[in-house]
């Protein structure tokens, strides 16, 4: 099941450079939230301060509180239980290229120290159906690589790579933007089935597609998070006139 994701007061600085001011939402367990705003506002960083991936960056700095469920994730947690909580996947896909498509898959369950080579090949299966891929590569899974598959199913590799070690949150940054239509309707189709088990958090430029997925919407401008709601109400009558301008094309 999903988890709910509570943040409050959350800053973020790249060195000197203060990225997220105060940002506080509260993201439903079971549903896409959907992330917009401007080129450089901060909606990818704050997406890693959600997987403590932020941390990573030299000079990287962070406070405030994101709970998933209800635990502190900077305070209760480990960055690597923290990972395996909550799930990532990129904009460009990123398969391990030598790896098979169902090494891939194991990947983060064999890094934990999980070698049952039963109960593998089931959740191999399992995370490739889920991620609506199992029945384009079950004759290769163990012989293709994952680089021979084309771009929209290497994304769905992994999305199932993610799935595998049973998340709780799957953060999605900018998943489709560079996929053609018909992969990208395949990966919103998809984000709307996995929504039953996991909470998601989707980083989008498209705003159809923010619609199409989400029943959140935050808009994001300057590091502020200048309004959050149902996606419905964001882009047919938001409060802040600045969501407004943006939606409406009149700058960004
Ligand atoms: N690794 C980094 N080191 C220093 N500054 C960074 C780094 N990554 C991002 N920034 C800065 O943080 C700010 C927010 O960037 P971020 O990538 O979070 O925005 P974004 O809304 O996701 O942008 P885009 O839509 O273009 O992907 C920008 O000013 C950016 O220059």
């Amino acid at each position: 099941m999903g988890a709910g994701i509570q943040v409050t007061g959350l800053n973020a600085w790249y060195g000197t450079n203060h990225t997220l001011h105060d940002v506080n939402l509260n993201m439903p367990a079971n549903n896409a939230t959907a992330l917009i705003g401007p080129s450089g506002c901060g909606k990818s960083t704050f997406v890693r301060c959600l997987n403590r991936m932020h941390e990573t960056n030299p000079g990287a700095r962070v406070t405030g509180k994101v709970q998933i469920a209800d635990l502190d994730i900077y305070a209760d947690l480990s960055a690597v239980e923290v990972r395996r909580r909550v799930g990532m996947v990129f904009q460009r896909p990123n398969p391990f290229p030598t790896m098979s498509i169902y090494d891939n898959v194991a990947s983060g369950l064999r890094l934990n120290g999980f070698n049952n080579r039963r109960a593998l090949d089931g959740i191999v299966e399992r995370s490739l159906k889920d991620a609506a891929l199992f029945d384009e590569v079950k004759d290769d899974l163990k012989k293709k690589s994952g680089a021979s598959l084309s771009g929209g199913q290497q994304q769905r590799l992994c999305i199932a790579r993610a799935l595998a070690v049973d998340p709780e949150v799957l953060l999605m940054d900018e998943p489709a933007s560079a996929l053609d239509p018909v992969s990208t309707a395949k990966i919103e189709d998809l984000i709307f089935q996995l929504k039953s088990q996991y909470t998601i958090v989707i980083v989008t430029h498209n705003m159809q597609q923010a619609a199409r997925v989400a029943e959140n919407t935050g808009f994001f401008l300057s590091g502020k998070m200048i309004e959050f709601d149902a996606t419905h109400k964001i882009f047919t009558n938001p409060s802040d006139k600045r969501t407004e301008d943006y939606i409406t094309g009149r700058f960004g």
